[in-house]
């Protein structure tokens, strides 16, 4: 089959969702099929941690001849569960999106119970350490069908609030696990008194325990419903061709390709500290006291990043948090690395984590939201192999490197001397290469260029309305002034022009451009008195403009036509705000939630004294042209103040001169505009830095 584009491969991107994300977790455990299958994940877990704890006791008590051959064991454990991600973690997501994701999981988990079943009855070595290897290629299978299965069973817009209790559940059981199995030491060493097998086999419960937890979430998930879609199309491949096109489709695919490069860059980070902790800490003369609480801070910070990261920025593009968010942590790494105060560090390393935490809960629902069901699984299988080979990697090579380094000296003045370990050093360098990763993966994968992200992240803290997505095609021209100062006329004769230019040119209005606005332009125009107070009349024409951008200017933009209203955000800041003398910022956020943030490229304002603007009336005044001579006065500095803030983005014309003079500098200035956007190919912008409409 030939590889499928990258729109057809994706979902629907969602880099402001339709409707905000809802974190409400009691809201997405309410959902009965989710509700089972994390109910299946939390045994599986809690299985796995216990299986850990179980197994590497049991490797150093199964070799009872020194203990450098126990650290042999246990390190052969460790080991072990790293080999199969590199074997088997592609075949894993072939599978997970060929078959039946219920009995993937079903099945893997009875294997899995039955291995655990048989570690203490067999009670050698060699079996344990053949069954660690298949437990993990097992486990392997197992989590892209779950991973995968997630976005099926809940809406869009939960699916985040989904992974962050699924993330935190499965990180969360580890301490569960922990006091389970010394639980079940204690009474294994009572049962001891009674029964031999305990004394030669002490963590024979904790692994039965184990093999009864995967049986339970076998149970759970057995008559689970999952939908998938298209799983017809992936059958009909043969496995191999699967497989080839999950790779393609990550290599290919900007934004699968910026995760990926954003995770490898985090975890290798992430595999550098935990490499190096221990003798970071002892660099800093805090000894395993210091390890431990750093060890905490960590996971205290991940566990905050994932709970409350997501929520605290809901309104965010994800593929912006979760770029930020691996920037942060490199930063954050470097700042750890140069601060020799184990205070600090201990602080800086909680928000470390918190910014993994977030960076790894949106990676994951970046995945959900984005992938299309029938190549997440290998999705996820890809990315998960491509972890593991990372951290093995670092592990591997930063002892090696912080060696090779040795202690470096830094003389910040002539009597002053800090000495850095060479594992502050190196972390030092892998803070720098999380954060440009990270800074790559923004580059790679932002869904709002042209938007500033300072301007995002402001809004999504205010809990205000995101900002829509930039249109990137059309073209958006606005005219503006007082009433009388010429503006249908330059708009015709500009749509002329265009037109025999052979653009598709759109010629609309405020107010009254849709149906509903037609009703509201009537009463906001009419002239007997219904007693409009000052907020309701701005409030109806943020709801004329609503409808206006909804039904008229962004589909004309989406299609590529050019756009030419006569009046738009700026007549509401010169009337309501300069004239009625509302706040100018209540207003233009008025006018933000209204319009999404959608502002024209140009606007030209024609600027004419009212009274000149007063004599060229042919019908008799409406309710505004109504108003006092000094509330048009103010109008039109109301329009001047806002082109002098941003003139480039304005284009003032004296409207005194005669029609033919305004024309030929209109065209100029639109053909100059058009001219420099040809390159660009220059939308509709999206509220540009400092803008605000
Ligand atoms: N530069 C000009 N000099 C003199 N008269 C003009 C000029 N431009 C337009 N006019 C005339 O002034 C009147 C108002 O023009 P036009 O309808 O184009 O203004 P407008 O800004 O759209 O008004 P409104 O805001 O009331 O809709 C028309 O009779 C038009 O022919
Ligand atoms: C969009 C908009 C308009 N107005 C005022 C300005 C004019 O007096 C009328 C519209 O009449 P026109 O003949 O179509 O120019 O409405 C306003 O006060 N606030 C606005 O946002």
């Amino acid at each position: 089959m030939r590889f499928r584009g990258e729109s057809e491969a994706l979902t629907r991107v969602g880099n402001v969702p339709d409707q905000p994300l809802d974190h409400d977790v009691r809201g997405v455990l309410q959902i009965a099929p989710f509700r089972r299958l994390w109910i299946s994940l939390s045994f599986s877990s809690l299985g796995d941690w216990l299986g850990l704890l179980a197994i590497t006791a049991m490797a150093a008590e199964l070799t009872t001849d020194s203990s450098a051959d126990q650290n042999y064991a246990v390190a052969g454990v460790f080991i072990l569960r790293l080999i199969p991600a590199l074997l088997f973690a592609p075949i894993a997501g072939v599978v997970a999106d060929r078959l039946d994701r219920r009995m993937t999981m079903v099945v893997t988990d009875v294997l899995r119970a039955g291995l655990f079943v048989s570690i203490p009855i067999v009670g050698s070595l060699w079996w344990l350490l053949v069954a660690t290897f298949l437990i993990e290629a097992l486990s392997l299978f197992w989590i892209p069908a779950k991973e995968a299965t997630v976005p099926n069973l809940v809406p869009r817009e939960r699916l985040e609030a989904a992974n962050q209790i699924s993330l935190v559940t499965a990180y969360g059981s580890a301490p569960v696990a922990a006091g389970i199995f010394t639980v079940l030491s204690l009474i294994t060493a009572a049962l001891g008194a009674r029964f031999e097998f305990f004394v030669t086999h002490p963590a024979s419960l904790a692994l039965w325990l184990n093999a009864a937890t995967f049986l339970f979430a076998a149970a759970t998930i057995a008559t689970l419903e999952i939908p998938r879609d298209n799983v017809e199309r992936a059958k009909a491949e043969n496995p191999w061709r699967n497989l080839v096109e999950g790779w393609k489709f990550v290599a290919q695919t900007p934004v699968v390709r910026g995760l990926l490069i954003g995770m490898l860059g985090a975890f290798a980070a992430g595999g550098t500290v935990v490499g190096l902790a221990p003798t970071f800490v002892r660099g800093l003369g805090a000894g395993n006291p210091g390890y431990g609480l750093l060890f905490g801070a960590v996971f205290v910070g991940l566990a905050l990043g994932m709970l409350l990261g997501p929520r605290l920025l809901a309104g965010l593009s994800r593929r912006r948090l979760f770029a930020m968010s691996i920037v942060a942590a490199g930063l954050l790494l470097m700042v750890i690395a140069v601060i020799p105060e184990l205070p600090v560090v201990v602080l800086f390393t909680v928000a470390l984590g918190l910014a993994s935490g977030v960076a790894w809960v949106t990676g994951y629902t970046l995945i959900g939201l984005e992938v299309a069901d029938e190549l997440r699984g290998r999705t996820f299988a890809f990315v998960q192999s491509m972890v593991r080979l990372t951290l093995v990697a670092v592990l591997a090579a930063s002892p090696a490197l912080a060696g090779a380094v040795g202690r470096v000296d830094f003389h910040p003045t002539d009597d002053v001397t800090v000495a850095y370990s060479g594992a502050a050093v190196v972390f030092l360098g892998a803070g720098a290469v999380a954060a440009a990763v990270g800074f790559f993966s923004y580059r790679h994968m932002d869904d709002r260029k042209g938007i500033s992200l300072v301007r995002d992240v402001t809004s999504a803290l205010r809990r205000e309305t995101p900002l829509a997505d930039p249109i990137t095609s059309g073209f958006f021209l606005a005219f503006e002034g007082g009433d009388g100062a010429g503006k249908s006329t330059q708009v015709a004769r500009l749509a002329e022009w265009l037109t025999a230019r052979g653009h598709e040119v759109v010629v609309t209005r405020e107010p009254g451009a849709t149906a509903i606005g037609r009703r509201l332009r009537q009463m906001l125009l009419d002239t007997q008195d219904l007693g409009l107070s000052p907020r309701s009349e701005a409030l109806l024409y943020a709801a004329d403009r609503a409808q206006h951008v909804e039904e008229v200017i962004r589909p004309a933009l989406e299609r590529g036509a050019v756009v030419i209203t006569d009046r738009y955000v700026d007549s509401s800041i010169a009337y309501q705000a300069a004239g009625r003398a509302l706040s100018a910022s209540d207003i233009e956020r008025l006018s933000r939630f209204a319009t999404r943030g959608l502002m024209p490229t140009l606007t030209i304002v024609l600027d004419v004294p009212p009274e000149v603007a007063a004599e060229r009336r042919l019908l008799p005044p409406d309710r505004i042209e109504s108003e006092s001579m000094e509330f048009h006065h103010r109008v039109r500095q109301g329009f001047l103040d806002r082109a002098a803030r941003r003139p480039r983005a304005y284009f003032v014309v004296d409207a005194t001169k005669t029609p033919t003079e305004i024309t030929a500098a209109v065209l100029q200035r639109v053909a100059q505009l058009m001219d420099e956007s040809a390159g660009a190919q220059r939308p509709g912008s999206q509220q540009p830095e400092g803008s605000t409409p």
